[in-house]
């Protein structure tokens, strides 16, 4: 049986893709929250989930099957014991400590059906949603004006960043913030109990059980033999040797990591918000990074070491070199205009999803930057985008490709 798990490249036409719709989540957002949720504004609901429905119908148009982490996850853990056993580490997670608490939120989500249970988990539980006859804590006493007992978790609908798909296998990451961290397990019990996952073995390349952050905004597939790697905000540098060690022993046909180090900042939290491939032979860019970006190589080194190199030409140069072209094209955001530039990258102009080669789905609103792919004979499928951006990410952030068609 073929790996249900196969991403060589970033453009390669998309076959499998894993979308999560928005849900009650994004209505738990409040102004007071908003910085540590990594939200700058509350999306309606409404109008985030019709334009989300537009991007599944996009994908599925062209051929993309769409599979929605909430139904991978039920069927996941439709087995009684598996569902308990992922209670009890969510709420473990979430720093449920008072045992009578743990046990007043457990009864609570197995009343409900696993669908539902895993609706309400995500949507976050608030306090009156639990009648409680316990005497409190000091601690629940203290934090007795904090609305929720589990924070929602409305990042989910990036299902980009707490893995990604490189080869055969997985990053399971472990997220920087505390807000994202739990979006993870998700992913560890579908790929632990997913009988989609579990027939095929599917090796993971990092575990979100690792000290060091790495998210899946910064992982790009460039081709079967390169991965480029974002140093960022949010992915350190030590996760990035272990993915390198770990595809250079694992039998896969990677031969070297770029490692993009790129400004620490929220506007360019990722990778992907400032550089994405869109063909063979071309790239988006936000011209803000061109400067203060440096690229190093890790490739594989005698005795199971790793070489590293520093690599100071210029990003056309190591693009072409490592990906054996003759020429390479760099796409300035908002056409290098600093102002529409700034202006398209915060709402993800340079954040498009190739879903074939020169095909993106990429954010109706960044219409500079997307007149520009299309006069470079890039093909645009732009999709309505006023709520969705108000999370900072575009379609990319949003889809976590499963498989892609072998490039030839
Ligand atoms: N792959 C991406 N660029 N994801 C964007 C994620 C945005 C999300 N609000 C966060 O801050 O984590």
């Amino acid at each position: 049986m073929d790996s249900f798990i196969n991403v060589t490249s970033e453009i390669g036409k998309l076959k499998k893709v894993m979308l999560h719709r928005p849900g009650r989540e994004v209505e738990n957002l409040v102004p007071e929250y908003l910085g540590r949720l990594l939200f700058d504004d509350i999306p309606y609901l409404k109008i985030a989930q019709q334009e989300h429905d537009k991007f599944a119908e996009v994908l599925r148009n062209n051929g993309v099957e769409v599979l929605y982490l909430e139904e991978l996850m039920e069927e996941s853990i439709s087995d009684e014991n598996i569902k308990l056993e992922f209670v009890a580490e969510f709420l473990e997670e979430s720093s449920i400590t008072s045992p009578a608490l743990k046990e007043a939120i457990t009864q609570y989500l197995l009343s409900m059906s696993t669908r539902e249970m895993i609706d309400s988990i995500i949507s976050g539980i608030r306090k009156e949603e639990i009648q409680l006859n316990l005497r409190k804590s000091l601690s629940e006493l203290m934090m007795d004006d904090y609305p929720f007992y589990l924070d929602p978790m409305p990042n989910l609908y990036f299902t980009r960043d707490p893995g990604a798909s490189i080869g055969n296998g997985l990053t399971l990451n472990r997220m920087k913030t505390e807000a994202r961290r739990r979006e993870t397990l998700f992913l560890k019990y579908i790929h632990k109990y997913n009988n989609r996952f579990n027939k095929a073995d599917v090796p993971l390349w990092y575990n979100r059980t690792m000290p060091f952050s790495l998210e899946g905004g910064d992982e790009l597939v460039l081709s079967d033999k390169v991965v480029a790697i974002g140093c960022s905000e949010r992915t350190s540098s030590e996760a990035i040797e272990i993915v390198a060690k770990n595809l250079f022993d694992g039998g896969t046909s990677f031969e070297k990591i770029l490692v993009f180090e790129i400004p620490k900042c929220r506007a360019f939290m990722h990778l992907d918000t400032v550089f994405t491939m869109v063909d063979y032979d071309k790239f988006t860019i936000h011209p803000g990074i061109q400067g203060p970006l440096s690229v190093y190589e890790i490739t594989r080194g005698e005795k199971g070491y790793l070489n590293y190199r520093h690599n100071t030409s210029p990003l056309e140069e190591i693009l072409k070199d490592a990906l054996k072209l003759s020429s390479v094209e760099l796409i300035k955001c908002g056409g290098g205009d600093p102002i529409i530039a700034g202006r398209e990258q915060w709402n993800d102009g340079s954040n498009t999803l190739a879903i074939a080669p020169g095909v993106v789905v990429t954010y109706e609103r960044n219409y500079v930057s997307n007149e520009l792919l299309e006069k470079k004979g890039i093909k645009v499928l732009a999709i309505p985008s006023s709520e969705l951006s108000r999370g900072r990410g575009g379609p990319r952030c949003m889809s976590m490709p499963l498989e892609r068609e072998v490039l030839k």
